[in-house]
């Protein structure tokens, strides 16, 4: 029955105290069935701000918008990674977005001894920083960053546990200077009157084809009047809609923490579908860590017999 199909909710809150126990079971019944969900209780989660700086960021004249984008679409910049990206004209994915690295704390050395290094590590690009409205979009997103990474360590230690391993199975990879390879997105869907064939799907016209993730983890947020978001119900294949839940982040999980569990956490299939106007969401995107290479590790057994690889983390 379609009623039965909502993703579960998680409240995080329970973490602290006698209640982790069951939290840790019930993130993992969720993670292994729906692998996707809806989580509450996340300490200084504040929807109402992100919605208001993320229109403000694409009010912004195209121009400047354009000035700190990446080097693909402005030969000018010397950024690869980090900025701003426009709509690509006749592409299924329908969007532009602004991307966020992890703020550099001083004294941190980033390495720079490769190409792949130095990309991965480069500074972000921030508008209107000679403004007071620009220097507090800087330090809120810098923040915002910030918890959604403490945010992922904590899921990962809960993960962790639910396999009954040591809580730091996975987080040991990452470094307490946060420079993981995370990224947190402010993405706009244009309306899209004229869609190109390639991006229907029967009465749907898609703004992001269906994919899984390739991080650990992903915090999504999305906002009251931007439905449009669409998940593969486990069970039975089909479609289902995430609607807007106040105060809560949509989250699930990507391949790279699926395949350490040889598939037993589910890196399930999610899309967006236009909805006849403009849309926003903020993605927050836990990848791995810059400075370490992931290999595969030592291997822990669950009291039924199943493999999870640990991510050794090799200093490169
Ligand atoms: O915009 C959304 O609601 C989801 C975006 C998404 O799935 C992605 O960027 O990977
Ligand atoms: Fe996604």
């Amino acid at each position: 029955m379609d009623s039965e199909k909502v993703l579960p909710v998680i409240d995080l809150g329970l973490a602290k105290g006698p209640t982790r126990s069951a939290l840790v079971k019930q993130l993992r019944d969720a993670l292994t069935t729906v692998g996707f969900i809806y989580l509450t209780g996340v300490e200084g989660f504040d929807e109402v701000e992100l919605l208001r700086l993320t229109k403000w960021f694409f009010s912004l004249p195209i121009e400047k918008r354009m000035a700190i984008s990446k080097k693909s679409f402005n030969p000018q910049s010397a950024h690869e990674y980090r900025g701003f990206f426009p709509v690509i004209p006749g592409a299924v994915s329908h969007k532009e977005a602004f991307e966020i690295g992890p703020r550099k704390e001083e004294g941190t050395k980033m390495p720079q001894d490769s190409i792949a290094a130095k990309i991965f590590c480069e500074d972000n690009q921030w508008p209107e920083e000679d403004t007071e409205m620009g220097r507090h979009f800087r330090a809120w997103m810098e923040n915002y960053h910030f918890i959604m990474t403490e945010t992922s360590l904590e899921i990962l230690r809960l993960i962790a546990e639910g396999f009954g391993a040591p809580s730091d199975f996975y987080t040991s990879i990452f470094s307490p200077t946060n420079t993981s390879l995370s990224t947190l997105r402010l993405i706009h869907y244009p309306a899209r009157p004229n869609p190109p064939e390639s991006a229907r799907d029967g009465d749907y016209v898609i703004q992001t084809a269906e994919h899984h993730d390739s991080t650990m983890v992903t915090l999504l947020a999305t906002f009251p009047e931007y439905p449009g978001l669409q998940v593969r119900w486990w069970q039975d294949n089909s479609i289902i809609d995430v609607p807007h839940k106040p105060g809560h982040l949509v989250m699930n999980i990507g391949d790279l923490l699926s395949h350490t569990t040889g598939g037993k956490l589910k890196a399930t299939k999610h899309r967006v579908v236009d909805i006849c106007g403009d849309r926003l969401s903020v993605p927050f995107f836990f990848g791995a860590e810059v400075r370490r290479q992931c290999k595969r590790g030592t291997a822990w057994r669950d009291p039924s017999g199943h493999h999870y690889q640990e991510l050794r983390a090799l200093a490169v």
